[in-house]
């Protein structure tokens, strides 16, 4: 670049910074970028990964903006095809699809297999979050939409984002956790009107018991916050009670 001030030393432009002579930089910006590796450690820090959870967020979002109406479906990893709750994963997927739902899971395989066959076979749109786990299993096949997450945190906004309410079948830690956050979500008001219904009374049965007579009674939450959970065993009720709360 030409200096007008003194045009026979070149000089270079960095931001604000005006630099000549023996501060000239051997290599453009663009040189540097493309010409060497270098020390790849700077991946691993969590600068570097706060625009990897940005980036997840824009995927995520991009990914789900336009989906319409939807519920996100909850359920064990280990519910086998020979088990009841497996077709009654499929019938709810299928009848939120004929209620013009999209169904959401966490494009695993059990109960998550199960809705996102019920909801892609019935011509819905069938949507799979996934997450990157040690043993990797990918995504079931009935995922028809399907987004990989490295971050629970971010995968689990999306799962409420993008819902109208939640319907949980029987499963284990991770469906907990994603119950307890909805109802948390719910109780601090951080999400308004978040119905959610806990599919199969024998299994979910005992812990609203227990929420009652324990929990609420020692005062830890209010009479009402157990009000929140829908417990059936009936998938048309479970279907009607959402559209009934969804208007
Ligand atoms: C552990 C096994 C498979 C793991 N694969 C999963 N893929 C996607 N999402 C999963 C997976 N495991 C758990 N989840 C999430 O938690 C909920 C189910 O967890 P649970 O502990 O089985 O109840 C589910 O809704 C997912 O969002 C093979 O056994």
């Amino acid at each position: 670049m030409v200096d007008r001030m003194s045009p026979s030393r070149p000089s270079h432009h960095k931001g604000p910074v005006r630099l000549k002579g023996r501060q000239l930089p051997d290599t453009t910006t663009d040189q540097r970028l493309l010409d060497s590796r270098g020390d790849a450690d700077w991946v691993h820090t969590d600068p570097w990964r706060v625009l990897r959870i940005q980036a997840e967020f824009v995927e995520g979002f991009g990914a789900l903006a336009e989906l319409g109406p939807a519920v996100s479906v909850f359920g064990s990893a280990r519910t086998r095809p020979d088990d009841p709750m497996y077709a009654a994963a499929t019938d709810i997927a299928a009848k939120l699809c004929e209620a013009g739902y999209a169904v959401i899971t966490g494009g695993g395989p059990g109960a998550m297999e199960a809705a996102n066959k019920g909801a892609s076979e019935c011509g819905g749109v069938s949507v799979g979050l996934g997450i990157e786990l040690p043993h990797e299993q990918g995504m079931n096949e009935w995922v028809d939409l399907g987004v990989n997450f490295r971050y629970f945190f971010v995968r689990k906004t999306m799962f409420v984002k993008y819902a109208q309410g939640f319907i949980v079948l029987p499963g284990g830690f991770g469906t907990m956790d994603e119950l307890f956050e909805a109802l948390t979500l719910a109780q601090t008001g951080k999400v308004t009107s978040f119905p959610i219904v806990l599919f199969g009374s024998s299994y979910w049965g005992g812990l609203v018991d227990w929420l009652r007579a324990t929990m609420q009674t020692d005062g830890k939450i209010s009479p009402g916050d157990v009000d929140m959970l829908h417990v059936t065993d009936d998938v048309d009720e479970a279907i009607s009670y959402f559209v009934a709360k969804d208007r």
